[in-house]
């Protein structure tokens, strides 16, 4: 059965119509006739409040959508997703970072499900160990330092989530190693006493050139520094790879394995989520796992119109497809989630930048969708100007906590009484005559009103979905990242793409190594004259 093109179901030729009517939708109108607005078009399901009031939508515009991701198939995909079929069909692996924490997909995961609970019952025996001082340093120190060294998924998803959970961090403290670049390993090797620290190297290929070449940088200054019999019980490895791992000199013992059935974006759950673990113990990391898990059974079993994954990604579709809108903005009100924007970026933008359907055509609508973000207030006075009044739509999830981790309720009712005013702002903007009687009250003479009024009106109508979760704790933070993650899933489904491939990163990859033998015979080799000159220039500098 050929996959879907979405654009050829009923559903989007009659959103396309639809599209006409409402693109033009005054949200302010929209309150105004409508009282029950904000209460049909947000969803609550346990401690997650998500508004979706403030898009550009009417309730036959979610119906609409709700029928394209029938059309779709979306049911039926949601099951294969869950049951362990290949859908990642050009590597031929299923893709089931569920069942590392949830058995929802019944008894055709459940070897899957076991061999998950083997792999973590290893690591929760480890970092146990390490916190009950069983597995110490070579001279019998406790560990009080961490070291991961990994890059793309072997790194965002532990970064992010150890930057999230800091009010839940035992004493052990992780660094963490990712660019290829010397600078950074020896930014991170002068903050650390390699006598109480442990090194974990996560690399599911285990053959990524950044991973080994910090790893084997760290391993000979380690040698040097503490030597060389000491390096089996400060080093350990994740990985698929078990040989490679072993063939670097890792002992089996101190190698825990993930599986192929996991990808590198969607793996911090597994074994890969060493650090956290060891951060923050195994207590706090099962937790991480319920809290995804409850959101796998809300996706796999809420209706379309509750569903919240559903909801969030066909709600990018339409502003992707319709309005015709590259990106989307991730704010969360909350400095520990800071890197919450980068973590997406990988997920959602390695997962969906693809531009050949899953019938092998080239796809004659946009996918992917670019994304970026940083916390507020900061961003407040970095980049809104642009999303109040610069010439581009841009929808943006606005995400927070409605009750802080410690008691400073004059912080919190700032941070949470900005956190309200920007959708309102967003959405109201300031008409030709509040921006008049502003400045009237202001003084202002006519002539400079005159003058200023262009400047001072915002346009408003500017789309934003609230993402209100009763507090951060390791169980929230688990359901909203696997919110995004089966958000992906659907948005994939939806533009008929292979979400769980990444073969655009491969090339660069090649290229690079290509680069590499020439640089290091200091050779210009045969490449484009742009290239060739940038070459010289960093020859006659190194
Ligand atoms: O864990 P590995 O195999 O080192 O891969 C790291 C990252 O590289 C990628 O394959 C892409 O470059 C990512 O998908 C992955 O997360």
């Amino acid at each position: 059965m050929k996959n879907i093109n979405p654009t050829q179901t009923q559903a989007w030729k009659k959103l396309e119509e639809h599209f006409q009517s409402v693109k033009n939708i005054d949200l302010r109108e929209a309150f105004a006739q409508d009282a029950n607005r904000a209460k049909n078009l947000t969803i609550e399901v346990d401690d997650f409040y998500v508004d979706f009031s403030k898009n550009l939508i009417n309730e036959n515009t979610v119906a609409l959508l709700n029928d394209l991701a029938d059309e779709c198939r979306l049911s039926e995909a949601i099951e294969s997703y869950f049951t362990g079929e290949r859908i990642n069909a050009t590597e031929g692996r299923a893709v089931l970072h569920t069942a590392l924490r949830s058995d929802i997909g019944g008894v055709k995961v459940s070897e899957n499900v076991e061999a998950a609970a083997q792999n973590h019952q290893k690591m929760y025996e480890f970092v146990d160990g390490v916190h009950q001082g069983k597995f110490v340093a070579h001279n019998g120190n406790k560990f009080d330092t961490v070291v991961n060294i990994g890059i793309g998924g072997s790194d965002l998803g532990p970064v992010m989530i150890y930057e999230a959970l800091q009010a839940y961090k035992t004493d052990i403290n992780v660094h963490f190693v990712s660019n290829v670049e010397g600078d950074h390993v020896e930014e991170v090797l002068k903050k650390i006493v390699p006598e109480k620290t442990l090194f974990v190297i996560v690399s599911k290929s285990f053959g990524t050139q950044e991973t080994l070449t910090n790893a084997t940088t760290i391993r000979n200054w380690f040698e040097q520094k503490v030597g060389k019999e000491a390096v089996s019980k400060h080093f350990i490895a994740v990985s698929s790879n078990v040989s490679r791992a072993t063939g670097f000199g890792i002992s089996e013992d101190n190698i825990f394995p993930m599986f192929d059935w996991v990808g590198g974006r969607f793996s911090l759950w597994s074994t890969v989520g060493m650090s956290i673990a060891l951060a923050f113990g195994v207590e706090n990391f099962k937790k991480l796992l319920a809290g995804a898990a409850s959101m796998d059974k809300h996706f796999k079993e809420a209706p379309f119109e509750k569903n919240l994954p559903v909801q969030l990604a066909l709600m990018t579709i339409w502003y992707n497809n319709y309005f015709k809108a590259e990106s989307e903005a991730v704010l969360p009100y909350s400095q520990y989630l800071h890197r919450l924007p980068a973590y997406l970026q990988q997920a959602i933008m390695e997962s969906n930048g693809k531009s050949v359907d899953r019938n092998g055509d080239l796809v004659d609508y946009q996918t992917g969708n670019i994304v970026w973000g940083e916390p507020g207030t900061n961003a407040q006075h970095a980049f809104f100007q642009l999303i109040h009044q610069g010439t581009k739509l841009i929808p943006a999830h606005f995400i927070a906590f409605a009750k802080a981790k410690y008691h400073q309720p004059d912080h919190h009712n700032k941070l949470m009484a900005n956190f309200f005013a920007q959708t309102e702002a967003l959405m109201n903007g300031k008409s030709v005559k509040e921006a008049s009687a502003d400045m009237v009250q202001a003084g202002k003479s006519d002539a400079e009103i005159e003058k200023l009024l262009p400047f001072k009106v915002f346009e408003g109508n500017n789309p934003t979905t609230t993402i209100l979760i009763d507090e951060l704790t390791p169980e929230s933070l688990g359901k909203l990242v696997a919110m995004y993650e089966h958000k992906i899933f659907v948005e994939g489904v939806i533009w008929n793409v292979y979400s769980y491939d990444q073969w655009g990163v491969e090339l660069g990859k090649v290229l690079a190594d290509q680069i590499l033998s020439d640089i290091e015979k200091k050779d210009t080799g045969t490449h484009d004259a742009s290239t060739t000159n940038l070459l010289r220039r960093f020859y006659k500098l190194n």
